[in-house]
């Protein structure tokens, strides 16, 4: 399994994980204890994780993401999504237990930063470990579909936050992953960029349809980005809900009746709301 980690691919062949995707070339599989398959989406079996002094995180989870699926993983903060998103990245080596996790051969991750090279300018950023005679093409490609044509040539210190984002969905995207796996993305972003760029998903996914597990405090980002929400609670999956809305937005008659249900699940509705929850469409205070 090869996952592009903001530009560097990791191979999550060693330690205590085992790839046993020789067997075909459309998946692979990270086999945590005995059980090994292959898929093309996302299997994740009795997924176990603990960390010293505290109880489980993750407490025999079940998952499954279908090819070209895009999934959001909402939670409490603390609840295992960042824990699980690190699983099935490959970059976690000490998951336990009899559980499984087969993941597509190739997977890419963006988290909430951008993390590209500073001391690399964007295409070089882009491309980075890229290989074929035709990498700089194909970078440029990705940079005019995020909308930085012409920027090639700038230094990452030179481009807002926003456009980091892009960037750094262009160096995913040019690899061109059966899974996407994305840690609050637009988390840092100010409301309108971070419309702007649900819009901007929303193409790419069309266009190079891979499988994404979204991890987002945003119930309303959840709603307009995903097929599926999912909420992580006592480490396994709880609400696990399609959104079968005619409209992605809150015009839709549909939105609030599922925003309410995902709140409700949250136990975030009323006068309820948590500290640690960020009320839908509002900024994340990191
Ligand atoms: N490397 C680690 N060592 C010890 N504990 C950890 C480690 N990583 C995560 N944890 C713990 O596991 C639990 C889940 O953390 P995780 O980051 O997965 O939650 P989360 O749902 O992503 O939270 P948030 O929404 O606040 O980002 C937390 O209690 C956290 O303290």
């Amino acid at each position: 399994m090869a996952t592009d980690v903001g530009g560097v691919t990791t191979d999550s062949a060693t330690a205590t994980v085992t790839d046993t995707a020789g067997a075909t070339a459309a998946g692979s599989t990270t086999a945590v204890g005995a059980t090994a398959a292959t898929t093309a989406g996302v299997t994740v079996r009795n997924l176990h994780r603990s960390f010293n002094r505290s109880g489980g995180v993750l407490n025999g989870l079940d998952l499954d993401i279908a090819p070209g699926e895009f999934v959001a993983l909402i939670g409490r903060s603390g609840s295992g999504k960042s824990t699980l998103l690190r699983a099935l990245a490959g970059l976690d080596r000490d998951v336990e237990g009899y559980g499984r996790i087969s993941v597509p051969r190739q997977v890419s991750v963006v988290f909430q930063d951008s993390r590209l090279l500073p001391w690399r300018r964007l295409l070089a950023n882009v491309t980075f470990g890229l290989e074929g005679k035709d990498a700089a093409e194909r970078g440029r490609r990705a940079l005019t579909e995020v909308g930085l044509a012409g920027r090639e040539r700038a230094w990452p210190g030179e481009l807002s936050g926003g456009q980091q984002q892009r960037a750094a969905l262009a160096r995913s995207l040019v690899r061109e992953p059966q899974l996407l796996l994305a840690d609050e993305p637009f988390g840092a972003l100010d409301a309108l960029t971070r419309l702007q760029m649900h819009a901007l998903l929303r193409k790419l996914c069309a266009v190079h349809k891979p499988a994404v597990l979204l991890v987002t405090h945003d119930v309303d980002e959840a709603i307009v980005l995903a097929d599926r929400v999912i909420l992580l609670d006592e480490g396994v999956v709880g609400t696990d809900v399609r959104v079968d809305l005619e409209e992605r937005s809150q015009a839709d008659p549909g939105f609030a009746a599922l925003r309410r249900q995902l709140l409700d699940a949250l136990g975030a509705t009323g006068e309820h709301l948590g500290s640690d929850f960020i009320a839908p469409g509002t900024r994340r205070a990191s």
